[in-house]
């Protein structure tokens, strides 16, 4: 069966300027999954904590949303130009990776030694730039321990190049975008059809990486 998707385009392998052997597909292949999946399952669970635990930012996703289906027929699917009318979901998405730290760091590698601070990185050497504490720096987003979405209603924090939610530079992740489309997509119709309540105290980790091992249990109800 044909798709005509990535992988399809992977395999049929033509009309790329470079051709790639089984081993590079293969790693294609793993790489977007990879990026693709974690990523996305921590967001949206840890946004669905962060609305659950703060009524004032879930009632305002749900009054952006509610605007979103009053101009709609009940079954009618939401378009691009209403996703681009979610500001506040956009808001919610990027506090939830903010403060939850969903990615912890980007890898980079040193094209020449350089001096930071009076100590010496030699060339080559790979470094971990570890973002969770510049997403806690109270300087760069205050009180950084607050669940505040509303922080990122102003647009100019998306490009301030200390922001590294989706990494930056020429790495800048390339699913930035489909992902951020596709939890607003979930958000929309998660909030507008149910509400929800955590069942039982499941452990979240912090440490070295945001994670509930096993699973964040809620009881949706009918909205
Ligand atoms: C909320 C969702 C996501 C977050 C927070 C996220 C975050 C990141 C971060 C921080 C990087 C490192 C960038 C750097 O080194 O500068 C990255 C890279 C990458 N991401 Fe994402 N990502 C998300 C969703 C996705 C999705 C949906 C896909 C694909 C379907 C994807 C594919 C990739 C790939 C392929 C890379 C490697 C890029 C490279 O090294 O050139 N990501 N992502």
């Amino acid at each position: 069966m044909k798709h005509d998707d990535i992988l399809d385009n992977l395999l049929k392998n033509e009309d790329l300027r470079y051709k790639l052997n089984d081993k590079e597909i293969l790693d294609q292949v793993i790489m977007i999954l990879y990026s693709g999946f974690e990523t996305m399952s921590t967001t949206s669970m840890m946004a669905i904590k962060y609305l659950h635990d703060h009524p004032a930012a879930l009632q305002e996703l749900r009054d952006e949303h509610f605007v979103i289906r009053k101009r709609k027929k009940p079954e009618e699917p939401i378009k691009w130009n209403d996703y681009k009318s979610m500001s506040f979901t956009r808001a919610v998405i990027f506090e939830t990776s903010r403060l939850a730290t969903i990615v912890n760091g980007v890898l980079r590698m040193t094209t020449e030694e350089m001096e930071l601070n009076g100590f010496v990185i030699p060339r080559r050497w790979r470094i971990y730039v570890y973002t969770r504490e510049i997403n806690y720096d109270p300087f760069l987003y205050p009180e950084p321990l607050k669940f505040n979405p509303w922080r990122w209603l102003d647009k100019s924090m998306e490009s301030h190049n200390y922001c590294f939610l989706f990494g930056g530079g020429s790495r800048l992740c390339p699913g930035k975008e489909l992902g951020i489309v596709t939890i607003s997509t979930f958000l929309h119709y998660f909030v507008t059809q149910y509400r929800w309540e955590e069942v039982g105290g499941e452990k979240i980790l912090k440490f070295p990486r945001v994670e509930a091992p096993n699973g964040l249990h809620v009881r949706v109800s009918k909205y």
